[in-house]
């Protein structure tokens, strides 16, 4: 597929397929159009205005391009965590059960344990149990971005989108949100953008390098780190240009 804002290209035709219940990292420079890759998935780009997308992109047997597509329940399929946490302003128990509440989920004790379920998934409840209904903002970064997978989860996605999530974390908090991906991967697929190229290595089973909108290289994550085809995927993981 290629995504377009008015004129100008973002993405190349690019085709790749994602295996599922793995991890795959989207690593390239600045500007290279992992973000707009990435947000194409769950159709986020419809909300930039003049953006556009060609080709097809299938998922579990839609072409989620399809103008038929309900796009409020493909992104409940396809969560999206993004860079900086960003908490609704409300308590950690609101967060968490307002996406289920949303979907049809009435009865108080589902919600109760769809909560615990979730905070205990992305490894917080243990942290936040007795404070739930004290708001989500007062919690550090780190939680807080664990509190936003915790949010994506809680509507049973398919497929999670991580656009840098942990590049605004400090160095504890980042593996903690690295162990969770690595739990994660066992119930959803994971696509993550990430700069660090230590991260793409430790978190993802396959990695994709993208340039200047073009799709370079795509393999397993070691052969990408270790024996990559292209000439440009070296340079940049060596860190000779980017
Ligand atoms: N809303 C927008 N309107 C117009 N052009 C955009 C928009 N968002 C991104 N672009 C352009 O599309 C190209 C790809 O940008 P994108 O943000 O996807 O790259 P990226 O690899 O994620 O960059 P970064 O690592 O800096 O976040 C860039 O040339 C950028 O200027």
């Amino acid at each position: 597929m290629s995504v377009f804002y008015g004129e100008k290209q973002a993405i190349k035709q690019v085709s790749m397929a994602f295996p599922d219940r793995q991890v795959v990292a989207l690593i390239g420079p600045s500007g290279c159009g992992k973000s707009t890759f990435l947000r194409s998935l769950n159709r986020m780009n419809d909300l930039i205005p003049g953006a556009s997308i060609e080709g097809e992109i299938w998922i579990g047997g839609h072409n989620i391009c399809d103008s038929k597509t309900d796009v409020v329940r493909l992104r409940q399929k396809i969560g999206m965590v993004w860079q900086r946490p960003n908490p609704f302003h409300k308590s950690i128990y609101e967060n968490v059960a307002f996406g289920p509440r949303y979907h049809g989920v009435k009865s108080k004790a589902a919600l109760d344990e769809l909560v615990e379920e979730c905070l205990r998934k992305t490894a917080l409840w243990d942290e936040v149990k007795d404070r739930l209904h004290q708001s989500g903002l007062a919690l550090s970064g780190g939680q807080q971005q664990r509190l936003c997978i915790a949010r994506s989860i809680a509507v049973k996605p398919d497929i999670l989108l991580m656009d840098e999530p942990a590049s605004a974390l400090d160095p504890v908090s980042t593996a903690k949100v690295e162990e969770l991906i690595a739990e994660l991967k066992r119930d959803y697929t994971i696509v993550i953008v990430t700069h660090n190229m230590h991260q793409a290595a430790r978190v993802s089973d396959k990695t994709a390098f993208f340039f200047l909108g073009d799709l370079v290289e795509y393999d397993e994550t070691n052969k990408i780190f270790t024996n990559p085809s292209r000439k440009s995927t070296d340079d940049y993981i060596s860190g000779r240009f980017g």
